[in-house]
């Protein structure tokens, strides 16, 4: 599979595109709290039993139409740009902690709330997760300053053990060197530091050749 691949322009309106999140943002955030409701549960075994045959209910009419792959990234004429699959910010996905990213001043910033469906250590989030955030938010500080990339390094120092709830996480680019993005960024929470970061991101070879080829007299 090409990185290319996945890429696709759209001819929706933005009123077509806001009534999709309208329907699909609420199923996700419904079946965000299952995800916690399931991690959390107490009840009792025929509630679970229950819930287990409402829950594959769902699954089926869910799954009675599906796209024939998955969601990627899509390009609208006016620049909106749709990631709604993403693992940390996609908002058709469930398991995303949903970081919503603001960038003011060259600083990506963004909160999450993470529940027990991120445990790792006892009480503690798990360290792929803290991983995960920050891959997301230093590429997105990446390409949010223009010089996007695929991450070719991520180095996390893991400074404290980082306790579930609310997290803020941050990066900013820099430096750049040739086709390659130094991005840093750091996860707080009430505890102080809890993780810092570096990542490399590379602009791929064939993304590269793409817009040599393009820039090329014809
Ligand atoms: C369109 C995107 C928008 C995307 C914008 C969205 C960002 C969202 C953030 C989500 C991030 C992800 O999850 S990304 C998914 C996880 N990452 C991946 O799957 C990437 C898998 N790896 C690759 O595809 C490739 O190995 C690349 C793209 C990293 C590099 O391949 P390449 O492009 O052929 O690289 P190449 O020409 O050999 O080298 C170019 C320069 O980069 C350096 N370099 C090469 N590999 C690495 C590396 N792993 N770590 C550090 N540096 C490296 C080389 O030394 C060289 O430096 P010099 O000689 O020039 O000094």
């Amino acid at each position: 599979m090409s990185m290319l691949d996945g890429h696709e322009a759209e001819r929706k309106t933005r009123e077509q595109i806001e009534a999709e999140a309208e329907l699909f943002g609420p199923l996700t955030s419904s079946v965000r709290s299952l995800i916690d409701a399931t991690v959390m549960t107490d009840a009792a075994p025929e509630h679970i039993v229950r819930a287990r045959a409402l829950v594959e209910e769902a699954a089926a009419l869910l799954d009675s139409r599906r796209m024939s792959a998955p969601f990627g990234t899509k390009w609208s004429a006016d620049g909106t740009r749709r990631s709604w699959g993403n693992a940390v910010i996609g908002l058709r996905n469930p398991i995303a902690p949903l970081l919503e990213v603001a960038y003011e001043d060259g600083l990506a910033s963004a909160e999450a709330d993470l529940g027990a469906a991120y445990e790792g250590p006892p009480g503690l989030v798990h360290g792929g997760v803290v991983a995960l955030l920050l891959d997301q938010i230093l590429g997105g500080a990446a390409d949010h300053a223009g010089v996007p990339g695929m991450t070719g390094t991520l180095t996390v120092r893991y400074r404290k053990g980082t306790r579930l709830g609310p997290v803020r996480v941050t990066a900013r680019v820099d430096r750049v060197e040739g086709v390659k993005t130094f991005a840093v960024g750091r996860v707080h929470t009430a505890d102080g530091l809890c993780a810092e970061a570096e990542g490399i991101f590379v602009l791929p070879r064939e993304v590269r050749d793409m817009v040599a080829e393009m820039g090329r007299p014809q």
